[in-house]
């Protein structure tokens, strides 16, 4: 070993993590996991997890699902909303993602993401037996409420897609590009395809800023990798759909440059489920939560209006 150093410096080349087995595993920002809400997949990697409990006893659950490249504390003014509601809102970050472990935007296979969320959901089911449960999706993470719902067709009361991934956008994925990204993904799977033009998510310029700023949010370039996965999930998506017959309650930009908005058509015309409502937001771009406020305020209108209908009939505290 070289010459004694003072404590604390480290030898040039490593990481100023602490051993491994000293149990202090670090987020991707530093934090000791001991001291941050989280849970270990099945892979024993880390997801940081969010709690936002109601003021009275939950009459409901509501799980979120982020999409590629934010986090679930973006989920933050959405969950607010809906412990008004008396639900119990819980999310995590995705592998890859935000404050989880898992190199960023990275996953072996989509089904990890369905895999963690329902792990994540029986989790919280077991402490809150008997409430309706329900699922909330946007973008990717549409597509992996969906697949998740799949999976479980009875445990669900409800599902809230927000521009969900279900069809690649056919700019974004033209058949010559899923045939280069398949090629790409055997001789260079870490290529990079680029980066979302955040001024394509959103016409809020307040909320294009704040997404560029966020420290949380991965502004790295998609890797030819995480590409195929998307695309293996919205083929999954595809097949997934006439199984799935739950209430759905379904909102799409139609200027959405990112998941196309033919994604929602073709839902609407493919599940079986009974209670099915498209809400299309004429010009909107893709992060409709956080759009102009006349659409996202109406954006959070719909979705209350939507729940509190069903958690009063669901819990019979309706009418005489
Ligand atoms: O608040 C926020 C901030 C970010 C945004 C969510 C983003 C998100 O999840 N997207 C959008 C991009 C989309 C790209 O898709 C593909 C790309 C190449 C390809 F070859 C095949 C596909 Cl399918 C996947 C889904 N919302």
């Amino acid at each position: 070993a070289g010459p004694a150093r003072e404590p604390g410096q480290n030898r040039p080349g490593s990481t100023s993590r602490m051993p491994e087995d000293s149990r202090a595993r670090l987020s991707p920002q530093g934090i000791a996991y001991k001291d941050l809400p989280h849970i270990a997949n099945a892979d024993g990697q880390h997801l940081f997890c969010r709690y936002w409990k109601p003021q009275a006893s939950p009459r409901a659950l509501a799980f979120v699902a982020h999409g590629a490249g934010e986090h679930c504390g973006r989920y933050d003014e959405l969950a607010q909303m809906l412990t008004g509601l008396n639900f119990f809102v819980f999310a995590h970050d995705h592998v890859g993602h935000g404050q989880s472990e898992g190199d960023r935007m990275v996953v072996s296979d989509f089904q990890v993401f369905i895999r963690d969320s329902l792990q994540h959901i029986d989790l919280v089911k077991k402490e809150h037996p008997g409430l309706p449960i329900y699922i909330f999706g946007h973008s990717m993470g549409g597509a992996i409420s969906i697949l998740t719902v799949s999976e479980r067709p009875s445990d669900f009361a409800g599902l809230v897609l927000i521009s969900p991934l279900i069809l690649p956008n056919p700019q974004s994925a033209t058949s010559f590009k899923v045939f280069a990204a398949k090629v790409l993904n055997h001789l260079l799977p870490s290529f990079s395809l680029g980066s979302i033009d955040p001024n394509i998510i959103s016409r809020n310029k307040e909320e294009v800023e704040a997404y560029v700023t966020d420290p949380l949010v991965y502004h790295g370039g998609m890797k030819v990798s995480f590409a195929m996965q998307l695309l293996n999930a919205s083929a999954r998506v595809g097949k997934a759909l006439p199984d799935i017959s739950l209430p759905v309650l379904l909102m799409h930009g139609t200027d959405d440059q990112l998941c196309d908005i033919k994604g929602s058509y073709h839902l609407m015309e493919t599940v079986p489920s009974q209670e099915k409502i498209l809400k299309v937001y004429d010009k909107a771009y893709h992060v409709l939560h956080k759009e102009l406020p006349e659409v996202s305020s109406a954006v959070f209108r719909e979705i209350e209006t939507w729940l509190a209908e069903k958690i009063v009939t669901a819990t019979g505290a309706g009418g005489i």
